[in-house]
C-alpha cells in the first residue's frame, strides 16, 4: 500500500512565561519557562502529523534545530510505508551516523528524535481516524512488537517474551478498555506543591486539589530539610483531615493506597527532589523527612546513577519509602538497567524524553515483564497531553493493571491545545475519544503566534515593558 509523501516541515520554539509565577519549580530548576520545540509534519495530501518535545527555557532553540536534521529525514517517505512497520521508522530515524555521534540516544538529539517520533505517531493515529491509544491497543500483539525498539534490550526483555506477554493481554482488552472509560485513569496532583509557592498558596491549592477529589499528591523537596518538614506538616494536615474531602464522601475516592505509607482519610503523600543529593546525603535527608510519611521520594540523586539509585532504595526500604525517577532517564537502557538493578518502586516515564512512542512502548514492555508500576511524568507544557495515552496503552495492552498506578497531573497551559486533557470528579483522567485528536499535541495557532520566542506577540510586549 502506498501513501501520502511527506513533503517538509515546519518548527515552533514556544516559551511561556511561567517563571513569572513560580510554576514547575523544584530545588533544581528554580526559573523555568515551560516551553516545547515543536514541530508539524505535512505531506502531499491534507495529512499532518504534530508533536513536540519539552524544554524549560534557553536552549530549546537549539532543540529545534536538531528537530530539523532529524525530520529532514523523513522528507519525500511513504506515509504508509513508514506506519507498516513503526519500529523500523524509529530505526531510521536514529540512524543517521553524524547525528548518532553527537548523542547517541541521549541529549539534544535523542530529545529530538522524540518530538519527531511523535510527530509520526501522530500523523499515523490521525490517518485512521483514532486517538493514539486507541491505534495502539487495537494492534495485533505482532504489530505492536514491531513498532517497538528493540535494540540494546534483548538482555532484559526477548521479542518472543514480549509478544508473549501481549498476547496473554489480549483477551481483557476489551473489558479494561470499558472499565477505563467509566472510571478514568488514576491520577496525582503536582501543581500544589512548586517549590516557589509560598505556604498559603500550596495550602489553598491543596485543598483545592482535595475537593476536587485526589487522592494522591507530590511536593518538592531538597532545598531545606526544615522547611519541607514545615511544608509537608501543612499538606498533610490538609490531606488528612476529613474536613476537606468532597462533600458526601466519608474518605478519599481515589486509586488504591495500598502499601504506600496514607494517612488517616487515605491520603498519599510523594515528595520530589529534582537530582539535588548525592547518595548518602540522599538517604539521611529523606531519612528526616519520614514524619510526613512520603509513599516515596523521586529524583534523589543523577539519573544516569544506577547503583546510587539501588543503594538509595535499600536503605529506605526499612523505612518504608519508595524510590521513583525516570523524568530524566535518557534512554531505554537507563530503564532496562534500573529495572535489573531493583533500583525503582516505580517507573517514570517520559513523553518525549525517550525517544517516541516507540521508545516509550518498549519501557512499558520492560516495566510490565518486572512488575514495576509506571507512573509517567507529565511536570510540563504539553506532556499531560501525552501521557494520558501511554498510560492507556499499559493499562489496556502491556501491563493490565491501573490499581496502583498514579498518572501525574499538573494544572497549567492546557488551554493552549485544541485537545487538551481533563479530570473527572474523582481526580481521575478522561479518556481521550475524538477521533481527529491524533496524539492530542496540536497547539492552537494563535498560541504559537502569541508565544512563539522571540517575535510572538507576547515576548515582544513583555520586552517593551522591561
Ligand atoms: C521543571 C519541572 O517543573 C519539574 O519540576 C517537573 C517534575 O519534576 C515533575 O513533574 O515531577
Ligand atoms: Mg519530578
Amino acid at each position: 500500500m502506498t501513501g501520502a509523501k511527506i513533503t517538509h516541515f515546519e518548527t515552533h520554539d514556544v516559551r511561556f512565561p511561567t517563571s513569572l509565577s513560580g510554576d514547575g519549580t523544584d530545588a533544581m530548576n528554580t526559573d523555568c519557562d515551560y516551553s516545547s520545540a515543536y514541530i508539524t509534519l505535512y505531506t502531499s495530501s491534507s495529512l499532518v502529523g504534530h508533536g513536540m518535545t519539552f524544554t524549560i527555557g534557553r536552549g530549546n532553540e537549539i532543540v529545534c534545530q536538531a528537530i530539523k536534521e532529524v525530520a529532514s529525514r523523513l522528507v519525500g517517505r511513504d506515509t504508509e510505508q513508514l506506519f507498516a512497520n513503526m519500529g523500523a521508522a524509529w530505526d531510521h530515524l536514529l540512524a543517521d551516523p553524524q547525528l548518532r555521534w553527537i548523542g547517541p540516544e541521549k541529549g539534544v538529539i535523542h530529545i529530538a528524535t522524540g518530538a519527531v517520533n511523535n510527530a509520526l505517531w501522530d500523523m499515523y493515529a490521525r490517518a485512521r481516524s483514532k486517538p493514539l491509544w486507541k491505534l495502539v491497543v487495537d494492534m495485533s500483539p505482532e504489530e505492536l512488537v514491531s513498532a517497538t525498539a528493540f535494540r540494546y534490550i534483548t538482555d532484559a526483555i526477548t521479542r518472543e517474551e514480549a509478544l508473549a506477554m501481549l498476547k496473554e493481554k489480549e483477551a481483557g482488552k476489551k473489558d479494561r478498555e470499558a472499565k477505563v472509560k467509566e472510571l478514568g485513569y488514576p491520577a496525582y496532583v503536582t501543581s500544589a506543591g512548586w517549590l516557589g509557592y509560598s505556604d498559603e498558596k500550596v495550602a489553598r491549592l491543596t485543598k483545592e486539589a482535595v475537593s476536587a477529589g485526589f487522592n494522591h499528591f507530590k511536593m518538592k523537596v531538597g532545598s531545606n530539610a526544615a522547611s519541607d518538614l514545615r511544608r509537608g506538616k501543612i499538606i498533610r494536615s490538609i490531606i488528612d483531615d476529613p474536613q476537606y474531602l468532597p462533600p458526601g464522601s466519608s474518605g478519599h475516592l481515589g486509586p488504591s493506597v495500598e502499601g504506600k505509607n496514607a494517612g488517616p482519610t487515605g491520603a498519599v503523600l510523594m515528595i520530589d527532589a529534582n537530582q539535588v543529593w548525592d547518595v548518602p546525603q540522599a538517604i539521611e535527608y529523606v531519612k528526616s523527612l519520614e514524619e510526613i510519611k512520603p509513599w516515596f521520594i523521586e529524583e534523589p540523586t543523577a539519573p544516569d546513577d544506577i547503583l546510587g539509585h539501588a543503594a538509595i532504595r535499600s536503605a529506605l526500604k526499612p523505612h518504608g519509602i519508595g524510590v521513583a525517577t525516570g523524568e530524566h532517564a535518557h534512554n531505554r537502557m537507563i530503564f532496562k538497567q534500573l529495572l535489573q538493578a531493583q533500583a525503582i518502586d516505580v517507573c517514570q516515564i517520559d513523553s518525549c524524553r525517550l525517544a517516541g512512542v516507540s521508545e516509550v512502548l518498549s519501557v512499558l514492555l520492560m516495566a510490565a515483564k518486572f512488575g514495576v508500576p509506571v507512573c509517567p511524568h507529565a511536570g510540563g507544557v504539553g506532556l499531560c497531553e501525552y501521557v494520558i495515552h501511554l498510560s492507556l496503552i499499559d493499562y489496556i495492552a502491556v501491563s493490565g493493571t491501573m490499581e496502583r498506578n498514579v498518572l501525574e497531573f499538573v494544572d497549567h497551559l492546557h488551554e493552549h491545545f485544541l485537545y487538551p486533557c481533563s479530570i473527572n470528579s474523582r481526580g481521575r483522567y478522561n479518556v481521550p475519544t475524538n477521533a481527529a485528536e491524533g496524539y492530542s499535541i496540536e497547539m492552537h495557532k494563535n498560541s504559537i503566534a502569541e508565544y512563539e520566542w522571540p517575535n510572538g506577540s507576547y515576548w515582544v510586549e513583555a520586552k517593551g515593558t522591561k
